[in-house]
């Protein structure tokens, strides 16, 4: 969850709210069809604040800084018919560039004798750097050995549905799905206006599988925290190493599926963690199943929350447990760690009680990384390796979550979401 960069650098922002700010495509579709009268903006004008653009070579919500808040929301299709998936997508294309844009989704006034196309309680609110990053699962590709879209030939290798893991105990109700958004905002009603919307859109062609908020300590300085209290996203890499990003993130054109190039793939994990469990452990055990120190995130070795560990000055585990988290998840021996590398952006979920009265909350593990079965999967095989467990699995339940390949971005007004997998 780091953020250690100089946010405008990402940024393509825009003051808005300033006289003279462009109408949206779609009020000036509306006006071109003579629909409704030129106006002021009113109740529903953006406020001032940062944007990030829609437009770029890839999606953002990647290497994006991490908003505050996040809404992902995993749908099935229900058409069999390609036209419409495609009108879908581009549909969401022109929606997500208003929405991130700060855009009302309606001109005013909006006809009285029809549903509001916009559901209005965005009104008023700064769009909180909002970002729409839109995937696609497996499925989409091909379902019960059904070719459903003719995308069949296109789905790329190694591309499958989210595999169970030892321990896993997933859930079919919230997991997997043909299309995920991620919607990502400063503020959790502008997630959850956003995620709403495009599910109105979608009618008849797609519904809501599962979704899963999450969010962040607000006001936190540096690495946020995670709900068992330590720094989370100390070692994740900088968002603004374009190397790294091209080598370990971003697909390439010669990685097999040449649609994809510029796209990445993303993991959700929705993972319960078992507070009262953890509560019950001290302090001392805390920071041995992790690998770090608690208050300052430094490594069990080290000084500062940045210094690097050294495990082959400890290669017992007198230090760094060996099945201690960190050292798990990156035993740094060299270029295949490297190689390995995710970028993790997860985020806290804080919900209701269970059925039984325990705490229900956890993490949203959401990371994305170029190669699915050499980053991920390599990386959550050692952590549930029987032989040698990550000790953090007693503490964790992983109840949903999928595989996901995220499109490469819309460069510009008039292209859409997924156009290349359908040329
Ligand atoms: C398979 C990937 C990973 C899962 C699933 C996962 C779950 C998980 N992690 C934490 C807490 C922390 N993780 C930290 C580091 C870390 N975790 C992974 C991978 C997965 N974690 C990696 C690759 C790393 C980086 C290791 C490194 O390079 O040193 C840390 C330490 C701080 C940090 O660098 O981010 C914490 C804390 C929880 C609670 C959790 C499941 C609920
Ligand atoms: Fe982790």
């Amino acid at each position: 969850m780091g953020d250690k960069m100089n946010r405008r650098a990402f940024l393509g922002y825009t003051a808005a709210g300033a006289a003279g700010l462009v109408l949206g495509d779609l009020i000036g579709k509306a006006e071109k069809a003579g629909s409704v009268s030129t106006q002021v903006r009113t109740e529903s004008s953006p406020k001032a604040g940062e944007r990030v653009s829609f437009y770029g070579a890839h999606q953002a919500g990647v290497v994006t800084p991490q908003q505050n808040c996040a809404n992902v929301a995993a749908f099935d299709v229900t058409t069999d018919n390609r036209s419409e998936l495609q009108q879908l997508l581009r549909t969401w294309t022109e929606m997500a560039a208003a929405l991130m844009d700060g855009q009302p989704l309606a001109a005013e006034p909006q006809d009285a004798k029809f549903p509001p196309k916009d559901t209005g309680e965005q009104m008023g609110l700064d769009t909180g750097k909002l970002t729409l990053t839109f995937a696609v699962g497996a499925s989409l590709f091909e379902k019960d050995g059904n070719d459903r879209f003719g995308l069949r030939a296109r789905k790329p290798a190694g591309f499958t549905l989210m595999p169970k893991f030892h321990l896993d105990s997933l859930q079919e109700q919230l997991t997997h799905g043909d299309l995920i958004v991620q919607a990502c905002a400063d503020d959790p009603m502008i997630c959850f206006h956003a995620i709403r919307n495009l599910a109105i859109a979608a009618r008849g062609v797609a519904h809501l599988r599962w979704q899963q908020t999450g969010q962040l300590g607000v006001k936190s300085e540096g690495t946020k925290r995670n709900l068992f209290g330590f720094k989370d996203g100390t070692n994740n890499p900088q968002l603004s190493d374009e190397s790294f990003m091209n080598n370990n993130i971003w697909v390439g054109a010669s990685d097999g599926a040449p649609w994809l190039a510029g796209g990445t793939y993303m993991v959700v994990r929705r993972i319960q963690m078992r507070i009262e469990t953890w509560d019950q452990q001290t302090f001392a055990a805390q920071e041995g199943i992790i690998g770090r120190q608690k208050v300052s995130g430094a490594p069990l070795d080290g000084k500062q929350e940045f210094d690097q560990p050294n495990f082959g000055a400890d290669p017992g585990g007198k230090q760094t447990p060996l099945d201690s988290h960190i050292r798990l998840s990156n035993p740094r021996t060299g270029e295949n760690s490297e190689r390995e590398r995710i970028l993790r952006r997860g985020y806290n979920f804080m919900e209701n009680l269970d059925s039984v009265g325990r705490i229900n909350a956890g993490l949203l593990f959401v990371c994305f990384n170029r190669n699915l079965q050499t980053q991920f999967e390599s990386i959550q095989k050692r952590l549930a390796n029987p032989k040698q467990l990550d000790q953090l699995m007693k503490y964790t339940d992983t109840t949903g979550g999928g595989y996901f390949a995220v499109l490469p971005g819309v460069q510009a007004k008039g292209a859409y979401l997924g156009q290349s997998l359908f040329a």
